[in-house]
């Protein structure tokens, strides 16, 4: 009896480890291989692969060697002290590189996943035609490994799930809506300005502007976003903040297959900070929940206090008829507040501050912009009515998110077989990676004066700068999927600007060293330290 027991368990232990064995090499091997082939026989060629790691080695390599030049005092380094914008080649040295050998789309892998890269506005407008919203899919990979930050938020989900989150979310983000939140903006900027105000008056001028702003952005978007007071809003502000740093240091093996054993620590770390955000995040929605539905602990409140508040979850919590936030369970709302938070502060603070350095390179913009703001605000307080009146400021953001978009590439993946045009068919699983940053400092979209700040160029052409394909310039994406809080970027950015250009001025620091770096967004590697002076 048992040594017949013996043997059960033995063969199944066999069959267990086989099969363990059949998914790895599935997974590592088959699947690829396979996936491989059916790209290379629509016509999809690129950089060759060595699964399971893909082309991660040699993005390394040249990551490294790329670096090691730009640090090497020989001929023809580059001096880190001069604002070049010709920076393409600088934040993604392999895709340059791969662009001169396969052009302008072309596959290239992230362990075991196929990504297709796009830079070519044509591709990408044929490619993405037949394609609705809701048919779009976002990089499997990227789900996993973000997760922890966006949950199941508009960022990441798909199909009607996201088709019904857009829908509810949507009217939140209507410029009657956000005027509201104009006076978040004033109060966080102020703070920071007045700041900026004793360290200059003490001596200090040399302030890192971007550590500045990105702290302020992460103050109203917290505000604008769950509306939580000043302590709340700091807790949830510095775990998010951590839970981000943490996820960042350990996504340097996307798509290699059980990549999430490389780094178990950072892993776990994530996830605690993920749950006690949940927690603050949960209590908060509840607490407002029952708030709006006059009741606390079975309690009937009185309605003076109901009135919800009006940020992005009290809008999304106001009752319409049942049609709006009601739809959306605490679960979705916490995912959406993250959401908000990651897709939104960064982005904006980074823009602001990349802005501060071209103006900084550009004393003269200063002016022009500091006239338009006293024509246009005066001495009074600056508020949302009066921000269509900044144009030149218009032309001022377009042209930065032209040459440092923050969000420097637009992820996409294909749900179902998409024909771009004759014999080439992009197959259903692959994943995009669409370069931003390249198509923005493409000579062929936008002439020779490509790597030169010109916010002019926006002045004829205020959608498109001149560029030759309307599909060139994308700093909030494209289609049904297009960035939903740009309308919240823009008041803010204007915001921020007229208050910092109203009181100060300021020069680039001698300790600037330009190293334009992907670290989820594009942000300077080393700060962005500024003189700054009272006007
Ligand atoms: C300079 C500032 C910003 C930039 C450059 C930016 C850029 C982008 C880009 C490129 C996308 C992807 C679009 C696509 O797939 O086609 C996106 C999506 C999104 N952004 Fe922004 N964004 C900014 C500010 C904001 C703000 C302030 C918020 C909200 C508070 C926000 C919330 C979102 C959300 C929720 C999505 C997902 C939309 C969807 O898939 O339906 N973003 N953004």
């Amino acid at each position: 009896m048992e040594i017949v027991l013996f043997k059960v368990s033995l063969t199944s232990s066999i069959v267990l480890i086989l099969f363990f064995v059949w998914k790895v090499i599935e997974r590592c091997w088959v699947a690829p291989l396979g996936a491989y082939r059916k790209l290379r026989r629509n016509g999809l060629n690129g950089p060759t692969p060595m699964f399971p790691l893909g082309n991660i080695g040699e993005m390394q390599k040249t990551v490294m060697s790329f670096s090691q030049a730009a640090s090497s005092p020989s001929k023809g380094s580059r001096d880190q002290s001069v604002v070049t914008h010709d920076i393409h080649s600088f934040v993604f040295p392999f895709f340059a590189q791969w662009q001169k050998l396969h052009g302008k789309v072309f596959v290239y892998w992230l362990g075991v996943e196929p990504f297709l890269y796009i830079a070519d506005p044509e591709f990408l407008k044929q490619m993405a035609a037949g394609v609705v919203g809701k048919s779009w899919g976002k990089p499997t990979v990227f789900k996993n490994d973000r997760e922890p930050m966006f949950g199941n938020g508009l960022v990441m989900i798909e199909g009607d799930e996201w088709a019904h989150h857009r829908h509810v979310i949507t009217p939140a983000f209507s410029p009657a809506n956000l005027k509201a939140m104009s006076g978040f903006m004033v109060e966080s900027t102020t703070k920071m300005l007045d700041r900026w105000a004793e360290l200059v008056n003490s001596g200090e001028c040399e302030i890192d502007v971007e550590r500045e702003i990105i702290v302020t952005a992460g103050e109203i978007i917290a505000k604008s976003s769950f509306g939580i007071s000043h302590e709340d809003g700091k807790k949830v502000f510095n775990m998010l903040r951590d839970m981000q740093i943490t996820l960042f240091k350990s996504n340097r093996f996307v798509g290699v297959p059980f990549n999430q054993f490389m780094f178990p620590k950072q892993a776990a770390e994530a996830r605690k900070l993920g749950k006690e955000i949940d927690a603050l995040l949960t209590s908060i929605i509840t607490d407002r929940k029952n708030t709006a539905s006059g009741e606390i602990d079975g309690k009937t409140i009185p309605t003076t206090c109901t009135n919800q508040q009006r940020d992005l979850l009290g809008l999304l919590l106001e009752d319409d008829g049942g049609r709006l936030g009601k739809t959306l369970s605490t679960r979705e709302l916490v995912d959406e507040c993250k959401t908000f938070f990651f897709g939104g502060h960064e982005t904006t603070a980074l823009a602001i501050a990349w802005t501060l350095l071209n103006l900084a390179d550009h004393p003269e913009w200063q002016e022009k912009l500091r006239d338009e703001i006293r024509q246009v605000v005066g001495d009074r307080e600056v508020d949302a009515t009066m921000l269509p009146g900044l144009k030149k400021m218009g032309w001022v953001m377009n042209e930065v998110l032209r040459l440092y978009s923050p969000a420097p590439n637009v992820q996409r993946q294909a749900r179902e077989d998409i024909r771009v045009h004759d014999g080439v068919v992009i197959p259903s699983g692959t994943n995009m990676w669409i370069d931003v940053v390249g198509m923005h400092h493409d000579p062929d979209l936008w002439g020779a004066d490509v790597f030169e700040f010109r916010p002019e160029r926006f002045r004829d052409d205020h959608l498109y700068g001149g560029c030759k394909h309307k599909m060139g310039f994308l700093p909030f994406g494209f289609g049904g999927r297009m960035c939903i809080g740009r309308n919240l970027m823009m008041m803010e950015y204007k915001i921020v600007l007229t208050m910092i250009l109203s009181r100060f001025s300021f020069s680039i620091s001698p300790n600037y060293q330009h190293s334009p770096s992907l670290m989820l967004s594009l942000r300077p590697a080393h700060g962005l330290p500024l003189m700054v002076h009272h006007l």
